[in-house]
């Protein structure tokens, strides 16, 4: 293994594994840390850990771990994957695992780069944008779990860090890898471990990456990712691939933008039962019933908890943020244990937390990458009978339900 991937939740790090597959990396997601050696001819391995909304120190715990299986599949650079969003609170988990991947490997000029133009983001002197917006204003300020109140990355990220935040600027990015080496030793000069580096495009990235070549740890969304491979050789390539007959079932908890557009346009063309947080918690819907309702209707169901940020407000008012959140992940993970069981196998899941306690609880240990359904998001092959798309939250097109179904088979 070459490059070692850390991912801080399960969609992430599928959009990541997605990327370097896409860039000619022989690539294998790993649901949590591999308890045996990699396959030999494995060349970036992904372990996504459901690490983005838990206590900072077992998120650190967790990533250092995952940090010495990979050195000890002799990796020689490391990345670790946080969301395009920066989806992280004032006390973690961006910077506490970063600060610790940094010290465990005695790295400097760590690139802090969540750019990913091809779904919108885009990092500009030092402030985060999703299309046309600032991050605070595009709808990811009423995260259930991690509300993106601030669009400077630089500021975002000081409370989480013990160490201090440099910046390369766009117009040294836009003069290429020299330049944007010579402008990350300047800033490791002056004292500043984790910089911040702006791109905008693709072409960024690939600059980015160049640049990178001899650095021991990088961070940021996939789009940095995207210069790596050729660093190791590689050259741009397409899975092979073979899609999964058999029962479908969607299942989503993220409450972003994106998810609710794609459930209200499913919702009017498919069979979609909507799931109450308040009716989960108290008991009064059960994966069994809800399982049932899906396998009798067919024709692609989709069964959602995701809300508007008004419903998502008062269900955690009245229950707590974290008892509303592990409540409906339990439910979806129990329903996605009946729903194998019953035979499904294709599942498509919204919501990166959603996915990462599906997958979990289906004991998938190792995924395959497949073709790209929307950017960001592979199918995915779990088990010869088992096929699965996961998701983030705010990816993919309106129809990406019926799009996921039809890509991971007929
Ligand atoms: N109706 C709801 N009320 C409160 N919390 C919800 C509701 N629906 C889902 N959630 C929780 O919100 C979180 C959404 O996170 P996630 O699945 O990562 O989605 P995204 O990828 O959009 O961030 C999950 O923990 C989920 O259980
Ligand atoms: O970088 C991204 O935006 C995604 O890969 C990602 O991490 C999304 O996370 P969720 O929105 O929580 O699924």
């Amino acid at each position: 293994m070459k490059l070692g991937c850390i991912g801080d939740d399960f969609t992430g790090s599928s959009d990541l594994a997605n990327t370097l597959a896409k860039q000619g990396m022989r690539v294998v997601q790993y649901s949590g840390i591999p308890s045996e050696p990699a396959s030999e001819d494995v060349e970036a391995g992904v372990v996504s850990l459901k690490s983005r909304s838990i206590a900072p120190a077992d998120a650190v715990a967790q990533s250092l771990a995952a940090l010495d299986w990979l050195i000890a599949q002799g990796c020689t650079q490391i990345f670790f994957k946080y969301c395009s969003t920066f989806d992280s609170t004032p006390d973690g988990n961006i910077g506490p695992v970063a600060d610790a991947l940094a010290d465990a490997l005695a790295a400097d000029r760590v690139i802090v780069c969540p750019a990913f133009p091809g779904t919108g983001r885009s990092v500009y002197q030092g402030h985060l944008f999703v299309n046309d917006a600032l991050l605070n204003q595009s709808g990811m300020e009423n995260h259930p779990l991690t509300p993106m109140t601030d669009a400077d990355l630089r500021r975002w990220m000081t409370p989480q860090s013990k160490y201090d935040i440099g910046h390369v600027a766009a117009q040294t990015v836009f003069a290429g890898a020299d330049a944007i080496l010579a402008g990350l030793n300047g800033e490791d000069a002056a004292g500043k471990r984790h910089i911040v580096v702006d791109a905008i495009r693709d072409e960024d990235l690939m600059e980015i990456g160049r640049a990178a070549a001899d650095l021991k740890l990088v961070t940021g969304g996939s789009g940095v990712a995207l210069g790596l491979p050729r660093n190791f050789g590689c050259t741009p390539g397409k899975p092979d691939w073979e899609g999964q007959s058999g029962p479908v079932l969607a299942l989503s908890g993220s409450c972003s933008t994106a998810t609710r557009a794609q459930v209200a346009r499913h919702a009017a063309r498919h069979p979609a039962r909507e799931l109450r947080a308040e009716d989960i918690i108290d008991g009064r819907e059960t994966p069994d019933a809800v399982l049932d309702w899906a396998m009798i209707t067919g024709d692609l169901p989709l069964i959602y908890s995701s809300a508007d940020p008004e419903v998502v407000k008062a269900v955690q008012d009245q229950f707590g943020r974290e008892r509303a959140a592990s409540a409906i992940e339990t439910f979806f993970a129990d329903l996605a244990r009946l729903a194998v069981a019953r035979g499904v196998t294709r599942i498509i899941t919204a919501g990166g937390e959603t996915s990462g306690a599906v997958v979990e609880a289906l004991d998938l240990t190792t995924l395959e990458i497949g073709p790209e359904i929307d950017p960001g998001v592979p199918a995915l092959r779990a088990k010869p009978d088992l096929v699965l798309a996961l998701k983030s939250g705010n990816f993919g097109a309106e129809d990406f339900f019926e799009k996921a179904a039809g890509v991971l088979g007929p």
